[in-house]
């Protein structure tokens, strides 16, 4: 079976799916060195989903089959480990192996200098372990998540903050204290009674500071309050960003 071309692909029913898709198809296509790279991050999300899907395309593709067949794939929570395990991809762990080719993640927005706020789906913080210690880490995203300069632009659901549950009332006085006019715990509401709990079984707090001019110095203040894990801002990490466009362009930023 060869791998579709994206060009000979029927349109799905949703626009923004078709969009996601053809993003994410292209940065799989563009970004592997499928010769060299042996170890792959699979980000989480829903836009994530077709780079794992492309990849599986290329482990059936008879000229691919052999070379994909033994990529390590790192996931970066429980959605992404299924992501593996179902596109029939090698599942591998990140304390085996902690030096990462190349990274695919989606982004909650994307400003101009691919600065990123993530961990709308609380996953933000296996995704910055696995962003961080790969060579390359390219973004997979749809036409609403680029900011035209600053985060928060269109993103209004404050900044995701992994904390440890103890600590969720000191954590949300700090930020407070820190400017955030508003500090939410992030809750299962009619998943689950309480907070959500991530996959390393801590909290989330979304935390709104406005719109972000310098995310990079708030990254760092909001990373020394007592009982904060990690912040959902990743600064200086991405390497390149996918943008898949209602009418099926795709367009490609450069750090
Ligand atoms: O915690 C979730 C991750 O940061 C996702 O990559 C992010 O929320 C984007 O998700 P989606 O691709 O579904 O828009």
């Amino acid at each position: 079976m060869a791998v579709p071309s994206i060009s000979s692909l029927a349109p799905l029913a949703d626009k923004l799916e078709s969009a996601k898709r053809a993003a994410a198809y292209r940065a799989i296509d563009e970004n592997i060195d499928f010769q060299n790279d042996k170890v792959i991050g699979i980000g989480s999300g829903s836009t994530v989903v077709y780079a794992a899907e492309r990849l599986g395309q290329y482990l059936k593709d008879a000229e691919y089959s052999a070379l994909v067949s033994q990529f390590i794939c790192i996931p970066t929570g429980f959605q992404s480990r299924r992501l593996i395990l179902d596109n029939g991809l090698k599942l591998g762990s990140i304390e085996e192996n902690s030096a990462i080719d190349v990274d695919f993640d989606g982004a909650d927005e994307i400003d101009d200098q691919l600065n990123l706020i993530k961990g709308g789906g609380a996953c933000l913080f296996l995704e910055k372990l696995v962003s961080t210690s790969s060579k390359k880490f390219i973004v997979v995203a749809d036409y609403r998540k680029k900011a035209p300069k600053y985060l928060s632009t269109n993103w209004k659901s404050g900044i995701p903050i992994e904390i440890v549950p103890s600590a969720y009332v000191r954590v949300s006085d700090d930020l407070k204290k820190l400017g955030a006019k508003k500090v939410i715990v992030r809750q299962g509401g009619s998943a689950k009674a309480g907070p959500v709990v991530t996959d390393n079984n801590n909290f989330l707090i979304d935390a709104d500071f406005g719109m972000l001019e310098n995310p990079s110095e708030l990254h760092h203040k909001i990373k020394a309050l007592v009982g904060v894990v990690e912040t959902g801002l990743f600064i200086d990490n991405a390497s390149r960003a996918y943008i898949g466009n209602a009418d099926g362009t795709v367009e490609v930023f450069d750090k």
